[in-house]
């Protein structure tokens, strides 16, 4: 018999994030570049699950008898490149009017309306999400399933990027380049920009952090994102007590994507 599979995708302004599901089990996920338009139009030609797994850079040795065409559900914050995947034979595009959430405005990105409804059904409502990618997002939804607002700002990545490639004189740094965190008053220009971005977001996060549990008191806060993992490592060395209540999940627009669509 064959196993239903799918291939889910996100596409974030840094990255693609990818899983696939088989039956209605989560059974890998993974981040890629965006893939060129020739990759793409040769996956639309010949949608198997090998051309697949090659194009995602997964070993080919997967269990299963998948259908053909292999199903795409999509999910793009990024017009320019949902366009290219517009001659899948098989694609299911996930917009707001799919995410069971009330009082959504019309222009938010399905990234954070997934991610939301992902936390609520996985972790619990009222939920905060905080998604370190390319943009940082706060999205916040109550008990009543309902969105509350959020906000944007650049991440941590952008941050470093828009210094290096924007003046004269500063380089470009990469996020990671320290575990623990900088003196506050640097003697260099490397430290003097990590402390600058680091520090103003980590108070950053944690002012919404504390504006949102004045709200919701107790509620789940959730972080997810390329970003994630570090920015809690910092929060734990500056504030230890909002870290140690502060989920890391990767999965939530899977989550979120898999209890709308996958049955
Ligand atoms: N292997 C990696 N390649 C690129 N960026 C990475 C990697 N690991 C972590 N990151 C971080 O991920 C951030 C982007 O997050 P991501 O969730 O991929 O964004 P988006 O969803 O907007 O595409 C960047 O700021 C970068 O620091
Ligand atoms: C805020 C975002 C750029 C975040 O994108 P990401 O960093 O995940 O690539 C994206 O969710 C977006 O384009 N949102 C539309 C505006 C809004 O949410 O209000
Ligand atoms: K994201």
């Amino acid at each position: 018999m064959n196993n239903h599979s799918s291939i889910v995708l996100i596409i974030g302004n840094s990255r693609l994030h990818w899983a696939l599901f088989i039956d209605k089990t989560l059974y890998s996920t993974g981040d890629i570049f965006h893939l060129s338009a020739s990759i793409i139009q040769q996956l639309a030609q010949c949608p198997t699950l090998d051309n697949w797994l090659t194009a995602i850079s997964l070993p080919n040795n997967l269990p299963i008898i998948p259908d053909y065409p292999i199903p795409l559900i999509l999910a793009s914050v990024v017009p320019s490149q949902t366009a290219l995947w517009q001659s899948y034979p098989h694609l299911r595009l996930i917009t707001l009017e799919d995410v069971p959430l009330e009082r959504m405005y019309p222009t938010l990105g399905i990234d954070r309306a997934l991610a939301v409804w992902g936390a609520g059904i996985t972790w619990g409502f009222p939920t905060l999400v905080i998604d370190a990618g390319t943009a940082l997002t706060f999205t916040g939804a109550d008990n009543h399933q309902c969105f509350v607002g959020g906000a944007i700002l650049p991440g941590l990545g952008l941050q470093f990027a828009s210094l290096g490639q924007e003046t004269g004189q500063l380089p470009l740094l990469k996020p990671g380049l320290m575990i623990s965190l900088p003196l506050h008053f640097a003697m260099n220009t490397s430290d003097a920009i990590q402390s600058g971005v680091i520090y103003t977001l980590l108070s950053g996060i944690k002012d919404f952090i504390e504006a949102w549990w004045r709200l919701f008191p107790g509620s789940q806060v959730v972080m997810t994102g390329g970003d994630s993992n570090l920015l809690k490592t910092y929060l734990y060395q500056q504030v230890p007590d909002i870290a140690e209540r502060l989920i890391v999940d990767n999965y939530l627009i899977f989550q979120g994507i898999g209890n709308i669509v996958i049955r």
